[in-house]
């Protein structure tokens, strides 16, 4: 019989911080997403996999399937688009399945749970065979109590009769796309998982073993432990620094770019490209970090169609660079170079402009701006310079 994965991935991570939706994030070296679709398309019992994602990630999607071999690949369907919560994004991806039979058995698991092992794969598909609803659950350890609105404790639970639950849960195919589609059409939207969904359509739900390690990555902190866990498995991260220096000359204008942004200025600056020295002097620190090349390796000046580009192409394609070597970068920390115009007034806009081109917290972008005391092409203002220095992180064996 066949054993059909729907990997639920269109959150948006907000409980685990600024940067990409955590599905996406790379930990030592390979995607969450990536992670979590390996252990099911490597599983021999899992015959197809659909995931629910959200439409503004398809190339983020596109780029955790790459890190699958290729033979493995060939098990996934099309994305479906999931929705705004969780209980829709399932709905949505039963919906998108292929027509097939009622009695196979769907797994719904979370992209975030990317520590799922072949042995809990396996647990759970042996057990939707049986019972047609299970789900992995974990004894309690803690001792559990109900509390008012007030903080008040209004009673303590017996632990021995919880479990907390877990992915991947197991279903016929049938009772599942049924009982979601009578939730969507009583309006029943509060589903936290399909356990609960269909204990709600009148199911028998079993609980089988679930596992420590499959943990659901969720804040920050999870990260951190995910990183130390893949560390001791010999999945480590190296920190790289990079650096990047640029100039350009000063002319007749009105205004200049400068961190992605446009600021009035009572010169222009002479460049083949928009000539915003401090993306690219961003973008040449990425590129150094990698050990790939330089600005002028990826667009160079005599290629035509760079001509007035906007400077966001190159520092984009250099952050994609990194994450596409499975590194993360860390922190930008840029100094610009010039009498005029003041910086200070357009700090704040310039981070936040760069966080965004690059993919990073606006925490981790810093720019500061000196002058040379009215000395060198800097100080007679025939130009100014930036220098850049990237943090990043790389898988090691990168
Ligand atoms: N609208 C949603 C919400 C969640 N999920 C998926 O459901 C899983 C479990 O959800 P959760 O950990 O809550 O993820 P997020 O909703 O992304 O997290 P947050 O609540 O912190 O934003 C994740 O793999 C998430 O991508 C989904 O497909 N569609
Ligand atoms: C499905 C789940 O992972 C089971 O523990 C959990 O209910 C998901 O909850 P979230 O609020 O969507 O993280």
């Amino acid at each position: 019989m066949e054993t059909i994965a729907i990997i639920v991935a269109a959150g948006r991570g907000s409980r685990a911080g600024e940067g990409l939706p955590k599905q996406y994030r790379a930990l030592a070296g390979r995607t969450v997403l990536g992670r979590t679709l390996q252990a099911f398309a490597s599983h021999p019992g899992v015959g197809r996999i659909l995931c629910a994602i959200h439409p503004d990630d398809r190339a983020l999607y596109e780029s955790s399937v790459a890190e699958l071999d290729p033979a493995l690949r060939r098990k996934l369907l099309a994305p479906a688009a999931g929705g705004a919560t969780r209980q829709i994004s399932v709905r949505q991806a039963l919906a998108a399945l292929p027509p097939g039979d009622g009695d196979a058995i769907v797994l719904v698991h979370d992209a975030a749970r990317p520590f799922v092992e072949p042995g809990l794969i396996e647990r759970a598909i042996e057990a939707g065979v049986a019972h047609g609803a299970a789900i992995p659950g974990l004894a309690v350890t803690d001792t559990v109590k109900r509390v008012g609105p007030d903080g008040a404790v209004c009673e303590t639970l017996d632990r021995a009769a919880l479990r907390s639950v877990q992915t991947p849960q197991a279903f016929r195919r049938g009772p599942l796309a049924a009982a979601h589609a009578r939730a969507a059409a009583e309006g029943e939207d509060a589903f936290t998982d399909d356990g609960q969904l269909m204990e709600w359509a009148g199911a028998t739900v079993y609980v089988v073993d679930g596992d420590s390690a499959n943990v659901k990555l969720t804040s920050a902190r999870d990260f951190e432990e995910a990183e130390r866990r893949l560390a001791g498995r010999g999945e480590s991260m190296i920190t790289r620094v990079g650096t990047g220096f640029d100039v350009h000359t000063f002319t007749e204008g009105d205004h200049i770019w400068l961190g992605g942004l446009r600021i009035p200025h009572t010169k222009g600056v002479l460049a083949h490209s928009d000539g915003d020295v401090v993306l690219h002097a961003l973008t040449d620190a990425l590129l150094g970090a990698i050990a790939c090349g330089d600005i002028g390796t990826h667009f160079p000046p005599s290629d035509p169609q760079w001509k007035g580009a906007s400077s966001d192409r190159f520092l984009d394609h250099a952050a994609k660079e990194v994450r596409s070597r499975g590194g993360r970068i860390d922190h930008l920390d840029v100094t610009v170079l010039c009498e005029r115009p003041r910086i200070g007034q357009h700090r704040e806009a310039m981070r936040e402009r760069i966080a965004a081109i690059a993919g990073v917290p606006v925490e981790n972008v810093s720019i500061k701006a000196t002058t040379t005391e009215k000395m060198g092409f800097t100080g007679r203002e025939e130009g100014l310079a930036a220098q850049a220095a990237a943090t990043i992180r790389m898988p090691e064996r990168a």
